[in-house]
């Protein structure tokens, strides 16, 4: 990647970052009661009041943790999701920040620059084309629902699982995605994920644990996979094959919602094809960011910054905070707290 611009635009977040300590949490109608239990009974608490949602997918979410909604995303706007994964692939375009990743399974191997060694790109917030996902009105009118008005892109992922090599590397491993974000409150943050195809149990759909995003955070680390692991995909530790696991087949441009302690993960792929999803985490610009010190998140915020140290090739200060300002990026509304 581009380190010297990343590095320019790293330094000027962070020259800019006298933000004032969080706020204490008081009574507040985005972010709800200081205690759920003293006004009047919520009904709902993980979905707010507006008039998109019906009653019914409302009640689904609080329910499940998650709701999709069919042919949310144009075939159009896929087809250039595609074609823009594409020239990243073969580094015709550069995005600063951008993280591409290899499968674990070739890790090592010599590869020529093609998408068919490529399983997944990362913090995209700077290509125009591909964060044009992340701000469809479309998208933002559900995700608006969860997070209230003031909304920031936090995340941003192309996941384009290849073939299983027979090592089942291509697997991701059940897990909450709230382990990898230092900010809070967690009913405030919903992924969209959005098939950029077919997707069902052959090419390695997702699968969810419905309800369980009314558990809590879960410790995470590597499953013990013979067959290798990709760094980062820890899982949650006390798994057992569940009989709630729900399969989610997709078509192309049907898009999930999902709360952030919705336990989830994907099987192999099974095909030769590759598996292509498009995903973006979003949260209210009213969360504030957490300390993980002495948490079960320490564990990935050491990872985290080894990877960023190494990327510029020296040990330096930089908090997870930092690293999330210079990911995050308004995409209605007011910024206020993230
Ligand atoms: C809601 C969020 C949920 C999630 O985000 S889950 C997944 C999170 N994943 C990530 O954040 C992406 C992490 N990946 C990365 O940062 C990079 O791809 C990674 C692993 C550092 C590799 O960076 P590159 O620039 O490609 O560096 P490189 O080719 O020189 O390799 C450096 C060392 O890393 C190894 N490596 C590369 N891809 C790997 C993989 N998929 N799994 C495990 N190890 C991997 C590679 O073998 C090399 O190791 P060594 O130093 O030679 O021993
Ligand atoms: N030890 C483990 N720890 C965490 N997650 C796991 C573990 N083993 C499997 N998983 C995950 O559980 C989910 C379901 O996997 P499972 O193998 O039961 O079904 P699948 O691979 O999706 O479909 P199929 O049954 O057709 O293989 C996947 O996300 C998989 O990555
Ligand atoms: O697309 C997938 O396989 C799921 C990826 C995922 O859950 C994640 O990266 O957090
Ligand atoms: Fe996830
Ligand atoms: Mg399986």
């Amino acid at each position: 990647m581009d380190l010297q611009r990343a590095g320019v635009r790293l330094q000027i977040v962070l020259g800019h970052l006298s933000r004032p300590s969080a706020p204490a949490i008081v009574a507040n109608p985005i972010l709800g009661p200081a205690s759920s239990a003293s006004c009047h009974p919520q009904q709902f608490q993980y979905t707010l009041d507006n008039n998109v949602l019906s009653l019914e997918q409302r009640k689904f979410y609080e329910e499940n943790g998650f709701l999709v909604i069919k042919n949310l995303v144009s075939d159009d706007d896929i087809q250039r999701f595609r074609a823009e994964f594409q020239r990243i692939c073969r580094k015709e375009v550069n995005p600063p920040g951008i993280i591409v990743m290899r499968d674990v399974a070739i890790a090592k191997q010599d590869y020529t620059l093609s998408e068919k060694v490529v399983s997944k790109i990362q913090d995209f917030q700077e290509d125009q084309e591909l964060f044009r996902y992340c701000t469809l009105p479309q998208i933002l009118k559900y995700v608006e629902c969860f997070t209230g008005p003031n909304i920031m892109a936090m995340h941003t992922m192309l996941i384009n699982k290849p073939s299983d090599s027979g090592k089942k590397t291509s697997r991701h491993p059940l897990h909450q995605d709230l382990h990898y974000f230092p900010f809070r409150p967690s009913d405030r943050i919903v992924c969209a994920w959005t098939a950029m195809e077919h997707i069902d149990r052959n090419n390695g759909c997702l699968v969810v644990l419905p309800g369980t995003h009314k558990g809590t955070l879960k410790p995470h680390g590597y499953p013990n996979w013979e067959g290798g692991i990709n760094k980062m995909y820890h899982g949650i530790q006390d798994y057992k094959k569940d009989k709630n696991r729900v399969h989610l087949v997709m078509k192309k441009g049907d898009t999930v919602f999902f709360h952030p302690l919705l336990i989830h993960g994907s099987g192999r792929n099974r095909t030769q094809g590759f598996r292509k999803a498009i995903s973006c985490h979003y949260a209210s610009s009213e969360c504030h960011y957490i300390s993980v010190n002495g948490t079960s998140q320490e564990n990935i915020q050491s990872e985290v910054k080894d990877i960023v140290n190494r990327r510029f090739g020296m040990e330096t200060n930089i908090t997870l905070e930092d690293i999330w300002t210079f990911r995050g990026r308004l995409v209605k509304g007011e910024k206020i707290n993230l």
